[in-house]
């Protein structure tokens, strides 16, 4: 049988990352799962060619933008120069509070989850387990492994039904999340393909440095180019730029925008594109991808 396709995904199995990836490559006969520890590492791993895709969290309708996912795609040391996105998923995410099976939620001391599940279900946690000690850990589902391998009735895991079916534990609480709509938006990351590759398709991503930050309007004279192209925004994000002959508090931007494929062939990202090299001090083209909701 010829070889599967590689996906690296935010382990270990059961995580929200997981239960994406299946969503976006739901084929067990042309695919394979791969579980690694770190966000970053998936980056990593398609970048050195280990697998051909990989699946990250990218925003959460509730607690916004993912870090750790804006930090690989900043990719301030030149290291991710080939990841690009290439596909998107929504993914519904209900938490569930998951002990020792018959344990109590009067016992629960400590909890584990991941800093995005934390802040995804503050109120909850406010309400039922004020002032217990909260462990952040590297996935929902790491979480719920180290619950069911370590500890006491006094450990609990905040991950979802799936984790606390695989890794065998009880409910303390269900559906915890602050709102009854929460959801994660998750990136398929590939490798970037011939040049122009997927530019104008649904949605796009660049990453740029304003021409100057002592200037008012830097940063609006580059959107002002999106708009007087027509192109609509879709997110926009900011994290320190830390690159050479940046200082502190100057800001790498993301802006993600729609494409228009359909209507002109891509003549207008392509437009913005040539804005983005005379207007500013730096950007990166992180990819196209056919847009999963409108
Ligand atoms: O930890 C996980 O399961 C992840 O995949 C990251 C995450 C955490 C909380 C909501 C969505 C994704």
């Amino acid at each position: 049988m010829a070889q599967k396709t590689k996906v690296a995904f935010l382990g270990p199995v059961a995580s929200y990352s997981h239960q994406a990836t299946k969503v976006a490559f739901p084929d067990e006969n042309t695919h394979e799962l791969i579980p690694v520890k770190t966000i970053r590492e998936v980056f990593d791993t398609v970048q050195a060619r280990g697998t051909e895709y990989g699946v990250v969290p990218f925003e959460n309708s509730t607690h916004g933008p993912v870090s750790m996912t804006l930090e690989a795609l900043a990719d301030r040391g030149d290291e991710l120069r080939d990841v690009v996105v290439c596909g998107e998923v929504y993914l519904g995410v209900h938490h569930f509070l998951l002990g020792k099976k018959g344990g109590r939620l009067e016992d629960v001391r400590r909890v584990y989850s991941h800093p995005q599940a934390f802040g995804q279900t503050g109120r909850w946690m406010r309400r039922f387990l004020p002032g217990v000690e909260m462990v952040e850990v590297s996935s929902t589902s790491k979480a719920a492994e180290i619950v069911a391998t370590g500890g006491d009735e006094g450990w609990a895991a905040v991950a979802g039904e799936m984790a606390g079916r695989e890794y065998g534990l009880g409910v303390l609480g269900e559906r915890i999340e602050d709102r009854g709509d929460n959801e994660t938006r998750f990136f398929v990351v590939g490798r970037k393909q011939e040049k122009g590759e997927g530019r104008g398709k649904g949605k796009n991503l660049v990453s740029f440095c304003v021409g100057s930050h002592d200037e008012p309007g830097a940063l609006a004279e580059v959107l002002g180019c999106f708009r007087e192209r027509g192109l609509n925004l879709t997110s926009i994000n900011s994290v320190p730029g830390l690159r050479e002959g940046m200082r502190p508090f100057e800001y790498l931007f993301f802006v993600e925008f729609e494409g228009t494929g359909q209507v002109d062939e891509g003549v207008r990202v392509k437009g913005v594109l040539e804005d983005l090299e005379s207007k500013t001090k730096g950007w990166r083209y992180l990819g196209g991808w056919e847009s999963a909701r409108r």
